[in-house]
């Protein structure tokens, strides 16, 4: 760990492709983000991450999700990975903010269709009668729809999570895990330390 990068992007860029080459059967994005919601409860659940540069970390979901308003209310939010194989886990804590309608749109855009029909027809964490319904929500949508492109709804799009502090673990024998945290100063520099296991 003494000769970890200084930079945390750096470190998450190596560790997530090594996971991705050598574990090609695991989700390697797949990550568990927290919220603080309306009701002042935390609540976890996994989303996929569809990029990370320097600026941030970005999944796609529904605005008015009960996440998405977890988040309105709330943009603190904490996202974790857990690489079994590899032994390793990624803690994220950051600000999450909405992306910009065009990225929303390109990446809306790249979607199968199927999953698009699925983003116009549900309305995420509300109640819903029966399955039915919302299969005739998608028939409806598809015929309505036939031989046109789709559009992204307005409630439907990326967050990018902004992130103040990058913890990494590393499982090592004897519980004598390697923890290296990474919090970023005032002057948007990143202070590494070794954490104890
Ligand atoms: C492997 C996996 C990946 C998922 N990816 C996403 C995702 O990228 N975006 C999303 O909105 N929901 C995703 N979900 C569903 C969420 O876990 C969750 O059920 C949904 O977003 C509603 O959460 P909420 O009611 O707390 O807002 C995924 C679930 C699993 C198990
Ligand atoms: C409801 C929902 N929205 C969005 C996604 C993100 O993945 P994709 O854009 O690849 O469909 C998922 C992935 N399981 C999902 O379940």
């Amino acid at each position: 760990m003494e000769n970890t990068p200084d930079n945390p992007f750096q470190l998450f860029k190596e560790w997530f492709n090594d996971v991705d080459l050598c574990f090609p059967d695991h989700e390697t994005n797949a990550m568990t983000l927290s919220t603080i919601g309306v009701d002042g409860y935390p609540k976890n659940r996994i989303v996929l991450l569809k990029k990370f540069t320097v600026d941030g970390f970005v999944f796609y979901t529904n605005y008015e999700s009960t996440k998405g308003k977890a988040i309105a209310k709330n943009p603190k939010v904490s996202v974790s990975f857990f690489w079994e194989g590899a032994e390793r886990q990624v803690i994220i804590r950051g600000i999450a903010e909405k992306v910009s309608d065009a990225e929303s749109d390109a990446y809306f855009n790249t979607r199968p269709r199927g999953s698009q029909l699925g983003a116009m027809a549900s309305n995420q964490s509300q109640v819903i009668a029966s399955r039915e319904s919302l299969k005739s929500k998608v028939d409806a949508l598809e015929k309505q729809y036939e031989g046109k492109t789709l559009t992204r709804p307005v409630y439907w799009g990326g967050y990018i999570i902004k992130p103040n502090v990058i913890e990494f673990w590393q499982g090592r024998p004897n519980r004598l895990h390697d923890r290296v945290d990474y919090v970023l100063g005032e002057n948007y520099e990143w202070n590494k330390s070794q954490l104890a296991p």
